[in-house]
């Protein structure tokens, strides 16, 4: 097993290229492909989840691996239902636990030809394409708004278009509004009918240039080194639009709390401390997700008592967010609880820490970059199997090298 030991720098200013959104990227260029077009989006990351999508829709081979990218396992399931052609769509151990279920009954409610492989639920699948018959379902909006944006994205390409209805408290928005907003730049019409339903349009897509913004997840990464900072820090992220269309913009917002600040130019954000922060956070993370890791680390290492709610979907992800945030805060001693199977705490309990700590990462990328800044706070922090960020940042550590943290390989 590798491991990292991660030394902390005294003051930062740097200027970070981050990687392009992933999210945005894995959208455009699905709809590019159904949109026939023959050029590529623009400024599409290098990142696993993005290389996994363009082979897949470059090779269409009769085996596909999308690894651990759960928007490419999610979006090809329902672009090969809509696309001519035989294919195996599989993935890592993780991915097949993944649960499809809910996906999979809805596109084969439209018509679609789908079967497992192994177990029931879950990938791998084997997907034939063909015309789709029907044009409107009701599924659950409560376990990954990855199936929603799936079936909203080939909507334009069905006979009669598409009607959706969402049951349930629905998670990650912001997500199903990104799909519409990269739905709507290639031509689609596709929107809100009310606050539980959605219809698309049968209008194809045209192809358009495309643009892919910077990630904004990535982004609070560098938000929390700056309120983990002991000395002077200064951040310029370039490439972060001013209308966002992506639902962790709100990281900006959120991070006024914990002492940092964003002042913006044209397409740029630089991030500084204002030295005062909340004596308590309390925020539901059901339309940010990705976030909660982030904001975990960064309260408990300025020993800010908090209460994280709308966590539910933490439970599916790379792996049980919940469970590994708990075992990992427990090593640098602090120890959170999680209730309701959604909402987890710190009231500002400790225990002893580990001697010299050192962070498992579960084949999760953001366990790795959200820990990596609690370097700030110790003299130097351990962390193990640190390639899992190419999921979604593969130059992280290169980027902490240039903001002049020190890396060693043990
Ligand atoms: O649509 C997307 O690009 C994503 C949606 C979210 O997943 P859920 O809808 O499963 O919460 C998020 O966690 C994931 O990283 C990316
Ligand atoms: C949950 C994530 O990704 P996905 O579901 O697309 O694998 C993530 O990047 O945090």
């Amino acid at each position: 097993m590798k491991c990292i030991e991660i030394t902390p720098p005294a003051d930062i200013q740097t200027c970070i290229q981050l990687p392009s959104s992933k999210s945005i990227c894995n959208r455009a260029l699905i709809i590019n492909a159904l949109a026939g077009s023959t050029c590529r989006p623009e400024n599409l990351s290098d990142c696993d989840d993005t290389r996994v999508m363009i082979e897949a829709l470059t090779h269409m081979p009769e085996t596909i691996d999308i690894m651990a990218a759960g928007t490419a396992m999610r979006f090809l399931t329902a672009y090969l239902s809509v696309t001519p052609g035989t294919h195996v769509l599989t993935g890592t151990e993780r991915m097949r636990q993944r649960p499809i279920k809910i996906l999979v009954d809805a596109l084969r409610s439209l018509g679609a030809q789908i079967e497992y492989t192994e177990n029931e639920g879950y990938p791998p699948l084997k997907i034939t394409g063909k015309a789709l018959e029907r044009h409107s379902l009701c599924l659950p909006g409560n376990v990954s708004s990855q199936y929603i944006s799936a079936l909203l994205m080939i909507g334009p390409m069905l006979a009669h278009g598409l009607n959706l209805e969402l049951e349930g408290e629905i998670i990650s928005r912001p997500y199903i509004n990104l799909t519409l907003k990269v739905m709507k730049d290639f031509g689609a019409k596709a929107e809100w009918t009310s606050d539980h339903t959605l219809q698309v349009a049968p209008q194809p897509y045209h192809p358009v240039p495309y643009y892919v913004e910077s990630d904004w997840s990535a982004a609070s990464y560098w938000y929390e080194i700056v309120a983990l900072s002991k000395h002077e820090a200064v951040v310029t992220l370039p490439g972060l639009f001013a209308q966002s269309p992506q639902g962790d913009a709100k990281v900006a917002e959120l991070f006024e709390q914990l002492g940092v600040c964003t002042q913006r130019e044209g397409n740029s954000v630089t991030l500084k401390q204002t030295h005062t922060h909340t004596d308590r956070m309390e925020y539901n993370f059901v339309n940010q997700p990705d976030l909660a890791q982030t904001f975990v680390v960064t309260c408990a290492m300025l020993g800010i008592p908090f209460r994280f709610s709308g966590l539910q979907s933490l439970k599916i992800k790379e792996t049980d967010r919940m469970a590994a945030l708990i075992a990992e805060m427990r090593k640098l001693g602090y120890v959170l609880e999680e209730s309701e199977g959604s909402v987890l705490s710190w009231n500002g309990t400790r225990c002893a820490p580990d001697e010299s700590p050192a962070i498992d990462t579960y084949e999760d990328h953001r366990m790795a970059m959200a820990f990596a800044p609690a370097a700030l706070c110790n003299s130097a922090l351990r962390i193990r199997n640190p390639h899992v960020v190419s999921k979604s940042y593969p130059r992280f550590w290169e980027d902490l090298l240039t903001a002049g943290f020190r890396i060693t390989q043990l």
